[in-house]
């Protein structure tokens, strides 16, 4: 554990791709003051750099493939260490993506106190996320790469939140309503907390 990060609140945000994560952890900042951290985001800078990494980084991500464990949880860790000092807590916004991925960040950052379960439908992803595309410039947002993302989170990330379910600390929130009808329950998980 990192000594800086050792008694941060943490938040890990989980749901399919275009369930609605960044959408209200962009709330969440607004009404707590947390820190947001998207790991897609912090990626997505890392190919804007034009470095070589990013350059390996952007050939998997528009595969919709997982990027090796360290890099993104390097990536993570840097930035939370970055903002400890004034930070109330962290949303660790598409982050664990697998089990092993929050094992790992456990052993290397800290537990997180709740996970919020960001819940919709695939189609409803589906069609928000093609809606996305037609704006977002993202690679990413095309319809072969976002069947492949959506698979991938039915195999590898829904079994992350039956893992901390286990704990009593996952809340569901359906967000197949109006941002701010979901928002509404996101807070009350949030003021839950203590
Ligand atoms: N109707 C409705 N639309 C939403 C809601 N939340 C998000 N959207 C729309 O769905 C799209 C995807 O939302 P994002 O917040 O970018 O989703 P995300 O989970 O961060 O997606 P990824 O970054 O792909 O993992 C956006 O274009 C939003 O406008 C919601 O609660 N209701
Ligand atoms: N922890 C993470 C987060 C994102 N990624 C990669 O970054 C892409 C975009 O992530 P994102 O969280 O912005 O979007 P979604 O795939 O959830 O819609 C993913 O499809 C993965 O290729 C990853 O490999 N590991
Ligand atoms: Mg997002």
């Amino acid at each position: 554990m990192s000594d800086k990060l050792k008694d941060a609140k943490i938040i890990f945000v989980v749901g399919g791709p275009g369930s609605g994560k960044g959408t209200q952890c962009e709330k969440v900042v607004a009404k707590y003051g947390y820190t947001h951290l998207s790991s897609g985001d912090l990626l997505r800078a890392e190919v804007g750099s034009g470095s070589e990494r990013g350059k390996q980084l952007s050939a998997i991500m528009q595969r919709g493939e997982l990027v090796p464990l360290d890099t993104v949880l390097d990536m993570i860790k840097e930035a939370m260490i970055a903002k400890a000092d004034v930070s109330k807590g962290y949303l660790i916004d598409g982050y664990p993506r697998e089990v092993k991925q929050g094992e790992e960040f456990e052993k290397k950052i800290g537990a997180p106190s709740l996970l919020l379960y960001i819940d919709a439908k695939a189609e409803t992803m589906v069609s928000r996320l093609m809606k996305r595309g037609e704006t977002s410039g993202r690679a990413d947002d095309n319809e072969e790469t976002i069947k492949k993302r959506l698979d991938l989170y039915y195999k590898a990330t829904e079994p992350v939140i039956a893992f901390y379910e286990g704990r009593g600390i996952v809340r569901k929130i359906d967000s197949e309503g109006a941002v701010d009808v979901v928002f509404s329950n996101v807070a009350k998980a949030i003021d839950g907390l203590k």
